[in-house]
């Protein structure tokens, strides 16, 4: 009985043993992925618990310097994505680093991309005029739009510098500015016509419209040659306005699959990739058609020097620095696109302000007045000269830049392209995507004393105490042109466009707020920065 018993015993196991085994062959394998996977899991949540400024910067990715860099931990896998990927960031971030005492430098995660962003000029002026950030990280909009042949998004290196230059020479030049004055000119008294008659018809004035429409003609004048009717319904024109915005919107809006690269196998909530493949063979259609316009001009049509544009400067490069017909449509496209909104926007944003100030709209009216005799007189157009000998309009100009800068993060970021140490201990590690929140500069009481939420332009006239700041990088407590090797080329011509506007607009007629809709300075984000609900006014003509 033992014996059988042990036999079957035997017997049973030896039958079942395989099967036993199976079994907990499964069981251990089971097991064993669960221990790894849930030790995988704790892991990375201590490893994301412990890293400063989320999963982007684990490893101790923040601590390379004597100091490290502070920063939100965020949620695993996205950071800080979900607070900074709609609504008004650079408020946002200005609120992280305060809570998160990282005012200096604060390190943050945009899904898998590290970044970091100061709101403290020094560090702002390291970074900005260090040529270890000359470069951009480019978007994926960005490149399906060629930027990344053009001058804004290009690598640091000779193609870019070439660029640039020519840029430089032949487009931003003082002397190009001034040689451009009349169109300017041109433009704003068309663009004071269509507001005078928006007026007389309606009983109060739309201003963005006209604003766009100006500086549409403006940059198209002096890139292309050629001004657009808009009121008769030009389809080029149209065309253009619709590219222009279309674009606008795709650079301006947040991708999530340029933080989360594997969100585009799955799910593209704004479609911008086949947005921008539907848009680019018609901003190359269009401008391709200019291209050739301008090879196929005869003799009779010849320009002088100072009438060139810039496809005319582009079409006469040659040796190294000539570029493919693709490299002239994205040169051109950027310029054209650069150039009309931001100087549209800052001039309606300082607008709002002189509506909402009437003193103030009333202290550059008799500034112009004792400047420019018969200032009212319709046919006297301001020149830049006289804006020159303006420092109450220029300081409206650098307080509307102040307060709504057009790019609170200075739009466009920047890239360490090595481990960045900086004067105060902290180093940024390469590939990491920097960014200046001028926004939160601007409005640093410690700065620019209390109430720096008041529009005040006295604050930069010195005859009135005031500090004279140069606005176009020189002074990193207000720079919203950025600073350093990648500045805004366009500086120059944006500021003149934009004080001949305004000097314009007051001179011409008084303007007042639209009862039925109040002036709201509430903001919205895009690629810059424009107010949420455009600018109605009325306006009173000056002139008989
Ligand atoms: C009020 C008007 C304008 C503002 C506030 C503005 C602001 C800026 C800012 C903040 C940058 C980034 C600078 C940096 O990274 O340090 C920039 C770059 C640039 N801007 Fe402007 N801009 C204005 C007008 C213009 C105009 C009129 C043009 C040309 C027609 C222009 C062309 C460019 C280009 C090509 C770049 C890229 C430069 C590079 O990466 O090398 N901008 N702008």
């Amino acid at each position: 009985m033992g014996l059988s018993n042990t036999y079957e015993d035997t017997n049973m196991l030896g039958f079942s043993l395989p099967a036993i085994l199976e079994i907990n062959k499964y069981c251990d394998i089971n097991l064993i992925l669960f221990y790894m996977f849930a030790t995988f899991l704790i892991c990375g949540l201590i490893n994301w618990a412990f890293s400063s400024g989320g999963p982007a910067w684990k490893n101790g990715r923040n601590k390379m310097g004597r100091t490290p860099i502070p920063g939100p931990i965020g949620l695993p896998i996205f950071g800080s994505l979900f607070s900074l990927s709609r609504g008004l960031a650079h408020r946002k971030l200005a609120r992280m680093a305060s809570s998160n005492a990282a005012r200096r430098l604060m390190a943050f995660s945009l899904g898998s991309t590290p970044a970091v962003v100061t709101a403290d000029p020094c560090i702002a002026r390291e970074i900005l005029a260090s040529p270890h950030f000359a470069s951009r990280p480019i978007k994926e909009s960005a490149k399906h739009l060629m930027f990344s042949r053009a001058i804004g998004f290009a690598p640091d290196g000779p193609h870019w510098r070439m660029l640039r230059s020519v840029a430089s020479t032949h487009l931003f030049a003082p002397r190009r500015i001034l040689a451009h004055q009349g169109g300017r000119q041109l433009e704003c008294s068309a663009m004071l016509s269509a507001v005078a008659g928006e007026q007389s018809l309606k009983g109060h004035v739309q201003l963005r419209k006209h604003l766009q429409a100006m500086s549409l003609n403006t940059i198209t004048d002096i890139v292309f040659g050629k001004r657009y009717d808009v009121v008769e319904h030009d389809d080029e024109a149209l065309e253009l306005n619709e590219l222009v915005r279309e674009g606008f919107e795709l650079l301006g809006a947040f991708n999530w699959s340029d933080h989360l690269p594997w969100l585009k196998y799955f799910y593209e909530p704004s479609r911008v990739r086949e947005r921008c493949v539907a848009l680019v063979p018609r901003v190359e259609r269009l401008v391709k058609k200019i291209i050739k316009e301008h090879c196929d001009r005869d003799g009779s049509t010849e320009k002088t020097r100072e009438e060139y544009d810039f496809v005319d400067v582009l079409l006469s490069l040659y040796g190294e620095e000539k570029l493919d017909e693709d490299d002239m449509v994205a040169v051109l496209w950027e310029m054209i696109f650069r150039g009309t909104d931001t100087t549209a926007l800052l001039i309606e944003w300082v607008m709002a302000e002189l509506i909402l100030n009437p003193k103030i709209q009333s202290n550059i009216h008799k500034e112009l007045q004792t400047l420019v005799p018969n200032t009212s007189s319709s046919h006297v157009i301001i020149a830049d000269t006289d804006i020159a000998r303006s420092p109450y309009l220029e300081a409206v100009v650098k307080e509307a830049l102040r307060r709504h800068p057009p790019g609170p993060l200075l739009s466009w970021a920047r890239l360490s392209t090595t481990d960045f140490p900086l004067s105060n201990g902290m180093v940024i590690p390469a590939y990491t995507t920097a960014m200046v929140n001028m926004w939160a500069i601007a409005h640093d009481p410690m700065i620019w004393g209390d109430n720096t939420f008041e529009f005040r332009p006295e604050r930069f006239l010195a005859s009135d105490g005031g500090t004279g700041v140069d606005v176009r990088g020189g002074d990193l407590r207000l720079a919203p042109f950025g600073a350093g090797r990648r500045v805004c080329p366009g500086r120059k011509l944006g500021l003149a466009s934009v004080s001949m506007c305004v000097a314009e607009l007051v001179m011409k007629f008084e303007w007042i707020e639209d009862k039925s809709k109040p002036v709201d300075l509430s903001e919205e984000l895009k690629l810059s920065c424009e107010m949420k609900k455009p600018l109605s006014a009325i306006v009173i003509p000056r002139v008989n």
